[in-house]
């Protein structure tokens, strides 16, 4: 009798939804208590903050993972820090918050991975003619997980010695995390468990993938004990320092590549595909770096990193939209009243909807959907809201041990890689679409064009409607040549043809840009658009009025860049 399993039951939802999450969205946006109940699945679904409060930290012992949850994923995780509760999980999570908690340390192995790994291929593939093609998902799992594996195993993936191949674990573990979620889309849990006895199909193979990771993991265990561990400074070393129990370390590491692999990867790939579509944000970006960063400073320190507010604010914000853990579930224990008003029956699954929740206007107001990082900023500073508002690291007594360092993680790869390229969507239109898994996943990944900024920049402006921000390199002196005039609008919108314009040398106060000698710019706020007649030399810059004053300068430019070197 009930309309929403109706339709669940009947997957109506898909003649006007893509996913299920955007569904429930449709549902939990247009419901009072920002509640809704799937009969059929014994399952309440919430987006309202303080029910979450309530599950997640007033009755926290209620509302325990599950055996549903945990059988799940039993054989791959075991009983690592995700998959337990009660005392298994107090101690785990004793133990990893030390290691977690020493951000600066897993700073410089951030760096160090960034600049050995992410680097070169991206600059690689942006040596091809006209920019080289690379699938930015794709790139961010081989980086997370890569990053991952050094930190929990001490896997150099630089080193001679590497016990076995990188790609051979990632397989493994790839198939063995996909083919674990997909237990979860079959009709009853007696399916998979049938096909688990008798060892057939998608279970034969997970098996096979289970056992491969785990042969893996006791491959680095041997290697360690026989070189010594005691002075290693990653994961596995500190816990088998406390314990020589192989499927417990087993375990313990699973959990950390698992935790710490897809969600970063799956962040960093929808915040890249939100800037490329916000070419203002990416350009505030830039340019609150480079206010930060010496003349002829390479990287970033971490205390730098941790003052960049407007970076910190915009991946908070990108996550809002795309949380890479797009819902969570837990299991109550006894019945149970929330603060809504909703009824919860012992045993049945209680849902919590970080996607959906970035979506409620009563949370975020009308803008909800729009891209703001500004919404997180009060006079320039980042603002912290409750998490039980934004509970992408969940909140309470489990929230996420890793959320400094994947914020730090992620803050890294931007710093270094986008003052050093340039990315070009190549499906600009459209929302990002999500494949069934643990983590979201974008569907047929993020493919973009990459090219060096140094060689070929600006490009961001190749389309007219685009806005960005030109900011001032970081090298004293800078020779650009860009091909192409450059018309200016006054904010009157009264076009002033910019060779037409020529009429002595630019106040530094008031420019854009030290402009060819002789061109005029005018104050801030004026947007150029291209008009493709000639060339012209000069040096870039932005005014030392407008970076004392933090602003950023909007403006439109339509002409393909070339030659620009600095920028
Ligand atoms: C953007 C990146 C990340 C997001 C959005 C995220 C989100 C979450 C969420 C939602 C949970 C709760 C899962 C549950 O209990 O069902 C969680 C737990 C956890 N996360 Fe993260 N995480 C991220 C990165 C990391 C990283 C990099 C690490 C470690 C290297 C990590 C380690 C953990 C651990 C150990 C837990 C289990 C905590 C517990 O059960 O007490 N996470 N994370």
């Amino acid at each position: 009798t009930c309309d929403i399993c109706h339709c669940y039951l009947k997957s109506q939802w898909s003649t006007n939804y893509n996913n299920l999450c955007d569904w429930y969205t449709h549902l939990l946006q247009k419901s009072p208590s920002q509640t809704i109940r799937i009969h059929v699945l014994r399952n309440t679904i919430t987006a309202n903050p303080t029910n979450i409060e309530h599950i997640l930290k007033t009755k926290f012992h209620n509302y325990p993972k599950g055996k549903q949850f945990s059988m799940i994923l039993s054989d791959l995780l075991g009983n690592g820090i995700f998959n337990v509760d009660g005392d298994s999980w107090l101690f785990q999570r004793k133990m990893a918050s030390l290691e977690l908690g020493n951000v600066s340390n897993a700073f410089a192995d951030v760096c160090y991975h960034v600049q050995s790994r992410l680097l070169p291929l991206l600059s690689s593939a942006a040596r091809e003619t006209d920019g080289g093609l690379v699938d930015l998902q794709y790139v961010f799992r081989q980086f997370s997980f890569e990053y991952i594996c050094r930190f929990s195993l001490g896997l150099d993936l630089n080193s001679p010695e590497l016990p076995f191949h990188i790609s051979q674990f990632s397989d493994s573990f790839d198939l063995a995390t996909t083919l674990s979620a997909t237990r979860a889309l079959s009709a009853s849990p007696l399916i998979w468990k049938a096909n688990r006895i008798l060892n057939m199909g998608s279970e034969r193979k997970l098996k096979e993938a289970v056992q491969n990771v785990n042969f893996l993991i006791e491959q680095v265990i041997h290697q360690k004990k026989k070189v010594g561990f005691t002075k290693n400074q990653d994961l596995l070393s500190r816990f088998m320092v406390v314990s020589d129990d192989h499927t417990f370390l087993r375990d313990v590491i699973i959990i950390f590549v698992l935790a710490g692999r897809d969600t970063v990867a799956s962040a960093l790939t929808s915040f890249f595909w939100l800037i490329l579509n916000h070419r203002e944000v990416e350009s505030k970006i830039r340019l609150e770096l480079d206010q930060l960063m010496n003349e002829n400073q390479e990287f970033a320190t971490f205390e730098q990193v941790k003052k960049l507010d407007y970076l910190h604010a915009a991946i908070y914000e990108s996550m809002r939209l795309y949380p890479p853990i797009q819902f969570d579930s837990k299991f109550a224990v006894e019945d149970d009243k929330l603060p809504d008003g909703t009824l919860v029956k012992k045993g049945t699954r209680v849902t919590f909807h970080p996607y959906a929740m970035g979506r409620m206007e009563t949370i975020w107001g009308k803008d909800c959907k729009e891209f703001k990082p500004e919404r997180w900023l009060k006079g320039g500073i980042f603002n912290q809201e409750s998490p039980f508002k934004y509970p992408v690291f969940q909140a309470g007594l489990r929230a996420c041990l890793g959320k400094e360092m994947a914020l730090m993680e992620m803050k890294t790869v931007v710093l270094c890689l986008l003052p050093r390229f340039s990315f070009r969507l190549v499906n600009s239109d459209g929302e990002l679409q999500f494949e069934p898994a643990l983590t979201a996943t974008v569907k047929n990944g993020l493919p973009v064009i990459v090219s060096e900024r140094s060689v070929a920049s600006l490009e961001a402006c190749s389309r007219s409607s685009q806005r960005l921000v030109l900011t001032r390199h970081r090298s004293p002196s800078i020779q650009w040549r860009a091909l192409g005039s450059i018309e200016i609008v006054s904010s009157k919108k009264r076009k002033v043809n910019f060779l037409q314009s020529i009429s002595g040398i630019v106040k530094p106060s008031r420019c854009l840009m030290n402009v060819p000698r002789g061109s005029r710019c005018y104050g801030k706020g004026y947007e150029m658009m291209s008009n493709p007649l000639s060339s012209f030399h000069g040096m870039a810059g932005i005014s030392s009025h407008h970076k004392k004053k933090k602003k950023c300068l909007p403006v439109h430019v339509g002409c393909f860049y070339t030659n620009v070197r600095g920028f």
